[in-house]
């Protein structure tokens, strides 16, 4: 049996000739396997949904990746043709878990676009098209249709000594896939960075005072659960947190 509810906000996709509120299976195998929790996918609404209402219920949050961005608006920048594609139902609902989950101290798991929505909901800004700023390697997806080759553990990371990634994988060297063109620019005020890439680009982050477990990762570790060890770690490290919350809820929210 699964030992705790995750929610996942979805994406708006657009297939068939049907709008689809859609998470990416990847997600949801990495939840059941690594974390042993049973993923509930939250629709994407552009008017907001009541978050509280689906956290009265969970005992965790996992914040999925996306082809799309954030919209600049959300950071005080100007769109532009460099910014896109966007998906503002997402922002919207996922960015709302974010800053609720965190007040509320409901585990937190930020993945790709779910660390920059972090930066975001909590402050801070991005960079669009990272790779054509002085000194970036590219962190881009890898152009194959092989699956495997475009999440390839491709770059190292270096893990802040002291820092909560590091209780879960030890700090130093890290090696990790890449798939973004954006990334943390100014870092909000209530974040730590845990680890970088060798040219600087935040890695990791988690929530400075956090009342629960609360950390975004600009790879991505759901992909090689169950055969990469930064992978299973951290999945199991949020699998504990939300087991935990599980056991022993909180109060719902006033
Ligand atoms: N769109 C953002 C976030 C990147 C991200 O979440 N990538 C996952 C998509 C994987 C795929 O393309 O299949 C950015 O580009 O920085």
């Amino acid at each position: 049996m699964h030992n705790g509810l995750v929610a996942i906000p979805a994406d708006i996709r657009s297939f068939d000739g049907y709008t689809w509120h859609a998470a990416p299976d990847q997600y949801i195998r990495a939840a059941i396997d690594g974390a042993g929790v049973l993923p509930l996918v939250v629709p994407a609404l552009e008017d907001g949904a009541d978050v509280d209402m689906v956290l009265d219920r969970v005992d965790g949050v996992l914040i999925s990746g996306s082809r799309t961005n954030v919209h600049p608006s959300h950071y005080g920048e100007e769109e532009t043709e460099s910014h896109g594609p966007f998906d503002p139902a997402r922002d919207r609902v996922s960015m709302e878990l974010i800053r609720r989950a965190i007040e509320r101290g409901i585990p937190l798991l930020a993945i790709c676009r779910g660390i920059q929505e972090l930066n975001v909901a909590l402050g801070g800004s991005l960079a669009t098209e990272i790779q054509e700023l002085p000194g970036r390697i590219d962190h881009r997806k890898p152009e194959t249709p092989d699956r495997d080759e475009a999440f390839a553990i491709r770059h190292s990371i270096k893990i802040k000594e002291g820092s909560c990634l590091a209780s879960i994988l030890g700090s130093g060297e890290a090696q990790v896939n890449s798939l973004h063109r954006q990334a943390i620019s100014r870092i909000a005020p209530r974040l730590a960075t845990e680890a970088v890439a060798e040219d600087g680009t935040v890695e990791a982050v988690s929530v400075i005072d956090a009342p629960g477990f609360a950390i975004g990762v600009q790879w991505h570790p759901e992909y090689w659960v169950g055969s990469d060890h930064v992978s299973d770690r951290i999945f199991a490290a949020f699998g504990e947190a939300v087991r935990t919350r599980h056991k022993q809820p909180a109060q719902a929210a006033e």
